[in-house]
């Protein structure tokens, strides 16, 4: 979540400095929320194994994995649309100055 919370923060810098557009905005707000809420839903799913069992268990091993890889999917999508929207802003910066 600590990670999660920085690159938020990177986020809203880079959106404030390269001046991104309402659209761009949007898209940025839910990829973040999406990826915490599923940090937060993967968070809830460990303590919830937890208490059920502190065994080695298949089945407790699938609820983790699968609640960490939502995280993971969410987290490379939204890497890539970042990358998609901030670019072409970098790199309009660099041809101007
Ligand atoms: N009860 C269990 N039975 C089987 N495998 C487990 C069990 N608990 C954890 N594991 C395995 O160990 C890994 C690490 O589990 P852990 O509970 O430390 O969560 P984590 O993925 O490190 O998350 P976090 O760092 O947020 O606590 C899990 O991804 C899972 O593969």
């Amino acid at each position: 979540m600590k990670i999660h919370c920085t690159a938020l923060l990177m986020v809203v810098i880079a959106g404030i400095a390269f001046r991104i557009t309402v659209s761009e905005w949007c898209i940025c707000i839910v990829l973040c929320a999406l990826v915490m809420s599923l940090e937060l839903v993967n968070t809830a799913v460990e303590a919830v194994v937890d208490l059920v069992t502190e065994e080695k268990k298949p089945l407790a091993k699938t609820a983790k994995d699968t609640a960490a890889g939502a995280v993971l999917i969410a987290a490379i999508a939204s890497v890539i649309i970042g990358l998609l929207i901030f670019v072409p802003h970098i790199a309009g910066w660099f041809i101007q100055s």
